[in-house]
C-alpha cells in the first residue's frame, strides 16, 4: 500500500512576541492509502499545527512533508477539511453549501451533476429532504453531517479533521462515528483525524498517533487490531478496553504525569 502521507522529522516553531515558541521536534507521521489516522496527545501540544502542515498551509523549519508523492509545498484542492465549527454559509442552502467545493474545483462541471453528487452524499448520511434547509435550521450533529459531505464532494485524496465532533453531545458524537465508518466505507478516502477522546481514536483509526507534550514528537503509535466494520460494541470488548488502557498511559506519559498500576 503506497504511503499517502509522510511527515519525516518535521520541527517548527512559531515566532511570538516572547521569542520563538518550539511546537514540533521530531514529528514522524506515516499513513498508508485509503487508512484512518487518529492523532491524539495533550492540550496545546501542536495536533492542529500537523494539520496545517498537511494542508500545505505552513511549511516546517525543518524535515518534510509528503502528499501523493509530491513534497507539499502549498495549499491544494485534493485536501478536504472539517473543524469542530462546520461554518457553513447561512446564506445558502444546505445543497448549495455542500457543492460549493465543486465550483472551486470543478467549475465546468455542470449544475445538475453537482446536484447529483451532493445529494448522493447527503443521502449516505441521512440529511436528504433537508437540503433546501438554510445551515441555522438544522442541528448541531446535522450541520456537522453536511460539513462532513462537503469536505468530501470534490474526493480528495485526503480528509483532515481538526476535532469535528468535539462540540457534540455523546449520544450525536457516537452517531457521527457511525456516519463517518459508513461514508469510508461507501467511498473509501485516506484520513487524519486530530481529536482528545480516545474511544473514538479506537473506534475510527487505523492507527493511534500519540504526540509528547510540546514540543510535540511522535511519542507512540498503535495499530488497531479491530474489524474494520466495526459497531459501537466493540469498545465494550476486552481487547479494546486494553487499548484504551495503553492509550491512556500514553497521555499521561506525553502530560509528564506518573502511570499508576
Ligand atoms: N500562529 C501561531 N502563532 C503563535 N503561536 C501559535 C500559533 N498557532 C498556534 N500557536 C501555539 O502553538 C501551540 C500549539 O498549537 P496547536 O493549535 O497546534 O495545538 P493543539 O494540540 O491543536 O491544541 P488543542 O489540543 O488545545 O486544540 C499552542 O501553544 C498555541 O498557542
Amino acid at each position: 500500500m503506497e504511503n499517502l502521507i509522510e511527515i519525516k522529522g518535521v520541527k517548527h516553531a512559531y515566532k511570538t512576541a516572547s521569542g520563538p515558541l518550539e511546537v514540533l521536534d521530531g514529528l514522524d507521521v506515516t499513513v498508508p492509502e485509503g487508512t484512518f489516522a487518529a492523532v491524539v496527545g495533550p492540550s496545546g501540544c501542536g495536533k492542529s499545527t500537523l494539520t496545517r502542515l498537511v494542508a500545505g498551509l505552513m511549511a516546517p523549519d525543518e524535515g518534510e512533508v509528503w502528499l501523493h508523492g509530491e513534497r507539499v509545498k502549498g495549499p491544494r484542492n485534493t485536501v478536504g477539511m472539517a473543524f469542530q465549527n462546520p461554518v457553513l454559509l447561512e446564506w445558502r442552502t444546505i445543497l448549495d453549501n455542500v457543492i460549493l467545493p465543486l465550483e472551486i474545483v470543478a467549475p465546468r462541471m455542470p449544475r445538475k451533476d453537482r446536484e447529483a453528487r451532493a445529494m448522493e452524499l447527503l443521502e449516505m448520511v441521512g440529511l436528504v429532504g433537508f437540503e433546501n434547509k438554510r445551515p441555522s435550521e438544522l442541528s448541531g450533529g446535522m450541520r456537522q453531517r453536511a460539513s462532513l459531505c462537503r469536505s468530501l464532494v470534490h474526493k480528495p485524496d485526503v480528509l483532515i479533521m481538526d476535532e469535528p465532533f468535539g462540540a457534540l453531545d455523546a449520544f450525536t458524537r457516537e452517531d457521527l462515528w457511525q456516519t463517518m465508518r459508513d461514508l469510508r466505507a461507501a467511498e473509501p478516502f485516506t484520513a487524519v483525524l486530530i481529536t482528545h477522546d480516545l474511544r473514538e481514536s479506537v473506534f475510527l483509526g487505523d492507527q493511534v498517533i500519540v504526540l509528547s507534550g510540546r514540543p510535540a514528537r511522535t511519542q507512540f503509535v498503535m495499530d488497531v487490531d479491530l474489524p474494520d466494520d466495526r459497531n459501537l460494541d466493540v469498545l465494550f470488548t476486552p481487547k479494546a478496553a486494553d487499548m484504551l488502557h495503553v492509550l491512556r498511559d500514553q497521555i499521561k506519559i506525553a502530560q509528564g504525569r506518573e502511570v499508576e498500576h
